[in-house]
């Protein structure tokens, strides 16, 4: 069997005496898989600790591309082949839009074909926007900006955290699809997300974390949207 693009073993992270993640397994192949719980669970801690930016301790085994990348520095991870769109965004107040573009544009290895115009062809906004500078667009835009400066690096693995935080339902509903679309080309999605119905939209399947562990897995998109389901697993609804 041929390793998956993205695979966890065994990851365990603490804050000091706070064991976060505990004994977490997971894979990603060419698909788009959405991680879901509830706040605390350790979903963004997962995420930092698959692009080397750790917690004071972190152990267990993270392969990407079949390759052992724990311990690697963030800049070497995201150099073999990750894009990470990070909470929060990180967005540099003195660049424009499309300066952020420009500096993250290169070939990955998925090749070249996320340019600086399909990513404004994805977001129509962003190109209204482009000399406007990070901290003169909208909460929505800064969204699209992280997934777009993602994107420009022709990413293989994509790891988003809760992109759709304060994005309107229409673009809500683009971001699902082009992150399902980019999954059918090969890319593997990870996607860390509280709105059920965008993951549904995006996600193959989808695994429930709670306490630092994942507790339920499914590819059946009723199941991910259904209020039992939810309830039993994560408390809330859809
Ligand atoms: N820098 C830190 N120092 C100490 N504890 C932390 C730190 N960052 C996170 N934690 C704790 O680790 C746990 C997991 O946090 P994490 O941000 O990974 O959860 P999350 O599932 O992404 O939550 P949310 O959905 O609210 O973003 C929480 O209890 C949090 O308080």
């Amino acid at each position: 069997m041929t390793e998956s693009m993205i695979s966890v073993a065994d990851l365990n992270a603490h804050y000091g005496l706070s064991h976060t993640l505990q004994g977490l397994n997971l894979r990603v192949d060419r698909e788009c898989v959405a991680i879901m719980g509830r706040n605390g669970v350790g979903k963004t801690t997962l995420a930092r600790a698959l692009v080397g930016l750790n917690p004071p301790k972190v152990e267990g085994r993270i392969s990407i591309f079949g390759t052992d990348v724990s311990g690697w520095a963030p800049h070497r991870i995201a150099r073999h082949g990750v894009g990470y769109v990070p909470q929060g965004r990180r967005l540099f107040p003195s660049l424009t839009v499309e300066e952020h573009l420009t500096l993250n544009r290169r070939p990955g290895p998925t090749g070249e074909q996320w340019t600086i115009q399909a990513v404004y062809d994805m977001f129509p906004s962003l190109a209204q926007r482009r000399k406007s500078y990070g901290n003169q667009i909208s909460g929505g835009e800064r969204s699209m900006l992280a997934i777009g400066r993602a994107l420009v690096t022709n990413p293989g693995c994509l790891i988003l955290d809760e992109p759709t935080e304060g994005l309107a339902p229409s673009v809500v509903e683009t971001v699902s699809n082009g992150l399902r679309d980019l999954s059918r080309e090969g890319v593997a999605v990870l996607l860390i997300e509280q709105n059920v119905k965008a993951a549904a939209l995006a996600a193959d399947r989808a695994y429930f974390m709670a306490e630092g562990q994942i507790v339920y897995e499914t590819s059946d998109k009723d199941d991910m949207t259904d209020d039992e389901v939810l309830g039993r697993y994560l408390g809330v609804s859809a």
